[in-house]
């Protein structure tokens, strides 16, 4: 059977239990937030919870709202399948972003996480601006971080080398963990940091080999296929884990908002890495030229001419693609959020009448 303290619950957070628990509820972890739903996992099992009326009222601000890997108190119902939720343990370690046109409103990604593991692929993910963006992101929540070159086999050893300087010129002195998921290369390495009871996370643009990571240690595919179903209150839902436990012990926390964290702002990021682009793209013939199809596009000549790489091509149109939809979707929610902020002001107003 697994404990709360398999599940990372220790000293610290055992100091706060007279004030968070109260009679008759439980201690559980957050495994999963969706909207309004939420899974909880404790020893007894994961289940379906959701927040107690007087639990929403008191919340001023949506960083106190639960977020994954956090430690609530909760109560049981409907014979142990729903969880209420009546308390939230202060978070002993956090990622969370500022929202973009507010000056201290944050974003909370996910709480008490160990250690993080920043991910970038040897190849052409490897950007030191946005090694450093995750690095500041780590020490504002005071998570430990450890850097992680992947894809390794799709360089040489000089190349690699080079990479590795690059990192320590830049005065980034974080651990790196160099390793492939291809030729189990590094492995030794990544394994001797992971520990029972521990949570981890990775970070990292898509397509870097986070998922590949997780089913290299597990041997399956536990980052994409499991969901937990439950019926609460007569609905029923269905919510994809975001905190899984391997069979090892170690614990690694996997949501949709970390996904978008590295990508933010990456316009900047993208110009960064493929400088020679760039200064290929001032001679096209329009400045607001896509370097897809236009005539008179300069980076297409070079391509055609041979002086620029097809393959490096690809990757920095894969890069940018990645970097508008993330953005793109960032600001469909921004608006959405907006038009929330509205509709609470016009009940507010409608109350006072
Ligand atoms: N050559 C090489 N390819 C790899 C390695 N690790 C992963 N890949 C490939 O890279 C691609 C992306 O890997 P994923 O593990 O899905 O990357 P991810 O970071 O999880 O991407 P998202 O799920 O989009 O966030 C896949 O086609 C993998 O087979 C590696 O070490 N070497
Ligand atoms: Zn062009």
């Amino acid at each position: 059977m697994i404990t709360l303290s398999d599940l990372g619950f220790d000293v610290w957070f055992e100091a706060h239990i007279d004030d968070i628990r109260h009679e008759g509820q439980n201690i559980a972890r957050i495994t999963a937030v969706d909207r309004n739903s939420y899974l909880v996992r404790n020893e007894i099992g994961e289940i379906p919870a959701e927040l107690a009326g007087k639990f929403s009222f008191q919340v001023e601000s949506s960083v106190e709202l639960p977020c994954v890997g956090d430690w609530v108190s909760v109560q049981y119902h409907n014979e142990g399948t729903l969880a209420i939720i009546h308390g939230l343990f202060p978070r002993k370690t956090f990622l969370r972003r500022k929202r973009a046109g507010m000056e201290v409103e944050y974003q909370m990604i996910a709480a008490n996480i160990d250690l993080a593991f920043i991910v970038q692929s040897c190849h052409f993910d490897f950007n030191l601006a946005r090694l450093n963006r995750y690095l500041v992101m780590a020490a504002d929540g005071h998570v430990e971080p450890i850097i992680i070159l992947a894809k390794t086999d799709l360089i040489s050893d000089a190349e690699l080398q080079e990479k590795l300087s690059a990192i320590k010129e830049a005065g980034i002195t974080t651990r790196i963990i160099a390793l492939s998921n291809l030729t189990g290369a590094g492995y030794d390495e990544f394994r001797e940091v992971l520990f029972p009871g521990k949570t981890c996370c990775l970070l990292g643009s898509s397509g870097v080999g986070k998922t590949t990571m997780i089913n290299h240690l597990t041997g399956r595919n536990d980052l994409d296929t499991k969901a937990v179903s439950g019926t609460g209150e007569g609905t029923h839902t269905t919510t994809r884990r975001q905190l899984i436990v391997l069979d090892n012990g170690v614990m690694f926390i996997d949501t949709p908002g970390m996904r978008e964290l590295g990508l933010l702002g990456a316009g900047e990021g993208v110009n960064k890495g493929f400088e020679d682009i760039i200064e290929l793209a001032g001679a096209c013939r329009y400045a607001d030229c896509s370097h897809t199809q236009e005539s008179g596009c300069a980076v297409l000549a070079a391509i055609a001419g041979g002086e620029l790489s097809e393959e490096r091509y690809a990757g920095y149109l894969k890069l940018r693609k990645e970097s508008e939809h993330y953005e793109m979707s960032y600001l469909e929610k921004r608006k959405k959020d907006k038009a929330f902020g509205r509709f609470i002001k016009t009940a507010k107003k409608n109350l006072k009448r």
